[in-house]
């Protein structure tokens, strides 16, 4: 079964299958007591209105037989007439109960798959997306499956007993009531699998939608929003991803209101034509009065029997439908292959690039053409060059964030490839360029870059001190258990409200460096753009300490502004996806390149200025 759909929307029948064997199993798993008691229960109210309908007409026979005793008879009618009350509600708490235990399962085991995509290309992939939201949609729809099944059951139950009482009754008229349901079962699950190929198809509308209605209510985009006075025209947008979707689903609710229409008048004819048999038939004598109770209950149950089966097995249909995208998700193999070795305890010669070549996919272009760049161990390598060059790439390969296209990318001489991309990660500290700010306290974000961290504030307030964010931190309200973040209210507190607190971009950098230092011992320090939103003072201070921090250990450093990267051992330049120069900066400046042309461009607008 593949993750990524390839646009096909149909699902065969071994999917749906394989789907409902996994909701099962699930299903027992989180929670085999109640649904023990839940299946007896479920048989026990499927019962209890077959044998209300043959007390009631044993009740009436006895009635109209003069000295028939109706004493016990009447006693089991409210008894059974008891458990069809009570006993939906019980089945109603348990099925309750089952789907918030196998939600949570569920949600668990889908999260951890989704965690098993240890490379970006799923999570890029736009199908991709659309199942996982479609998966979680799944996961939330777990407790009708669980009602479904016991629909089922129930239904089948009910039917079982109605048709046999109707068999005793009118063999022909039994036949006519059953013939009337086939086609009613037919077209419901025609139905539910067009509708779910329906839902898959329109699904990129709403994740369209979620993303406008996210610019439009989060606090990101807010400020942008509102100076370029784009409100209007995203939720304009926003509208119509909505307005596609609904035109969909109307085209789909027509298409159902047709079919079902028909099927109402077909099942409505049938109990007329039932009744007035009945009616004649006692008329002549050859049915009791209890008989044409029977009957009458009889029709009834199996119709509505029919009715709960086409519609349990058709909704569940499209249940298990909604379900094979999570089965996908829970089933799909990583994004990256398996490695078949262990990385080295610590780095010690170097990381090599060997020819590497990539491309994000087929349809894109070549971001890198052919890199062949050494990192030797204990060095600092800076790596410059123009807006797409490819250096942000560069450093998601390194991180085995893809793996290359072409080439290999050798740690300590052993493919990167062979090595499991969390080991690997292990090894490896960074700042990236698109870092982020998390909705959580200070504390909180800095040890995310170790999380053993997370109980020990000398080492926290260690790395926050390089990163020079050390006295700002202790000055909020809470200090460094201080909420970063407005979107969330402090504690419930009525009598200690604190609000979280905003930083500034730069503060918001220096966490994220302080993030970087606190994971302290790795092989690999990567810096993308650490220092883009500091002010001279303090750009100048952090590459000072980064410096200090670097000292010894193995690095690479990207940066726009060359005086930041002027003093690493090795200096490469990226264009068009290949190195085009390398070397120390004063040879590069010797070669009087491109490199060094930036340099120059860059020193003369300092110089202008002064
Ligand atoms: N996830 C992606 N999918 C497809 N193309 C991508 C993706 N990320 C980057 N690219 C493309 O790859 C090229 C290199 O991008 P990259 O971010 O590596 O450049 P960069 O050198 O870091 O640029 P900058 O200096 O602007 O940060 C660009 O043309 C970009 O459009």
């Amino acid at each position: 079964m593949s993750a990524a759909p390839d646009g096909d929307l149909r699902i065969g029948a071994r999917e749906l299958c394989a789907s409902a064997a996994e909701a099962v199993s699930l299903i027992w798993r989180a929670a085999s007591a109640n649904v023990a008691v839940f299946l007896l229960a479920t048989v026990a109210a499927a019962a209890a209105p077959i044998a209300t309908a043959w007390s009631t007409k044993l009740v009436i026979d006895r009635l109209t037989t003069p000295h028939g005793a109706v004493g016990g008879l009447a006693l089991v009618l409210i008894t059974t007439g008891l458990g069809a009350a009570a006993l939906p509600v019980l089945v109603q708490y348990l099925r309750g109960q089952i789907g918030r235990s196998a939600g949570l399962t569920a949600t668990e085991q889908l999260f951890t798959a989704a965690e098993r995509q240890v490379g970006l290309r799923n999570f890029e992939n736009p199908a991709f997306q659309d199942r996982l939201r479609l998966a979680q949609e799944g996961v939330a729809r777990i407790a009708e499956i669980v009602d479904g099944l016991g629909s089922t059951l129930g239904g089948v139950l009910a039917l079982t007993g109605f048709i046999g009482s109707l068999l005793i009754l009118s063999p022909p008229m039994t036949i006519v009531v059953l013939a009337a349901a086939i086609p009613a079962l037919v077209s419901e699950m025609l139905l539910s699998r067009r509708r779910s190929a329906m839902e898959w198809s329109i699904e990129q509308f709403y994740r369209r939608e979620f993303f406008y209605s996210q610019l439009l209510t989060g606090v990101a985009a807010a400020t942008e929003i509102r100076l370029f006075g784009i409100g209007a025209f995203l939720r304009s947008r926003m509208m119509d991803e909505r307005r596609s979707a609904n035109a969909a689903n109307r085209r789909m609710d027509l298409r159902e209101v047709r079919t079902q229409g028909g099927l109402t008048v077909l099942s409505a004819t049938v109990a007329g034509v039932g009744l007035w048999w009945a009616i004649t038939a006692a008329r002549r004598g050859a049915l009791s009065i209890g008989d044409v109770s029977m009957f009458l209950a009889a029709v009834i149950g199996v119709q509505s029997a029919l009715s709960t089966l086409t519609a349990a097995i058709s909704g569940g249909q499209a249940r298990l439908l909604a379900f094979t995208h999570y089965v996908a998700v829970v089933r799909a193999e990583s994004d990256l292959p398996q490695a078949r070795q262990g990385v080295p305890p610590r780095l010690r010669q170097g990381i090599e690039l060997r020819d590497v070549w990539f491309r994000y996919s087929d349809d894109h272009p070549w971001v890198l053409r052919g890199v062949s760049l050494t990192i030797p161990s204990g060095r600092a390598v800076a790596l410059v060059g123009l807006n797409g060059a490819g250096k942000s790439t560069l450093v998601k390969l390194l991180c085995r964030m893809y793996d290359p296209t072409r080439g290999r990318i050798l740690w300590d001489g052993v493919d990167l490839r062979d090595i499991p991309p969390a080991l690997l990660r292990e090894r490896i500290s960074a700042v990236f360029q698109d870092h982020m700010n998390y909705d959580m306290t200070a504390e909180e974000n800095i040890a995310i870059g170790d999380l053993t961290a997370l109980g020990d504030p000398g080492r926290l307030q260690e790395a926050a001190g390089r990163a020079g964010i050390h006295d700002r931190l202790t000055t909020l309200p809470r200090g460094y258990a201080t909420l970063l973040s407005r979107i969330f209210v402090v504690g419930t507190d009525k009598d200690d409200p604190v609000t979280g607190v905003v930083l500034s971009g730069g503060q918001w950098q220096r966490l994220a460096l302080a993030r970087a230092f606190v994971r302290n011992d790795r092989d690999l320090m990567i810096l993308d753009e650490p220092s883009s939103g500091l002010d001279p003072e303090a750009e100048h201070e952090i590459h000072t300490r980064m410096r200090e921090h670097r000292g010894g250990r193995t690095s690479l450093l990207i940066s726009h502004r060359l005086s930041a990267v002027r003093d690493a051992d090795h200096i490469a330049v990226l264009d068009g996806g290949r190195i085009t120069e390398h070397g120390s900066h004063d040879a590069l400046l010797a070669a009087d390149g491109s490199y060094a042309r930036l340099f120059r461009l860059q020193a003369a607008g300092y110089q202008e200025a002064l």
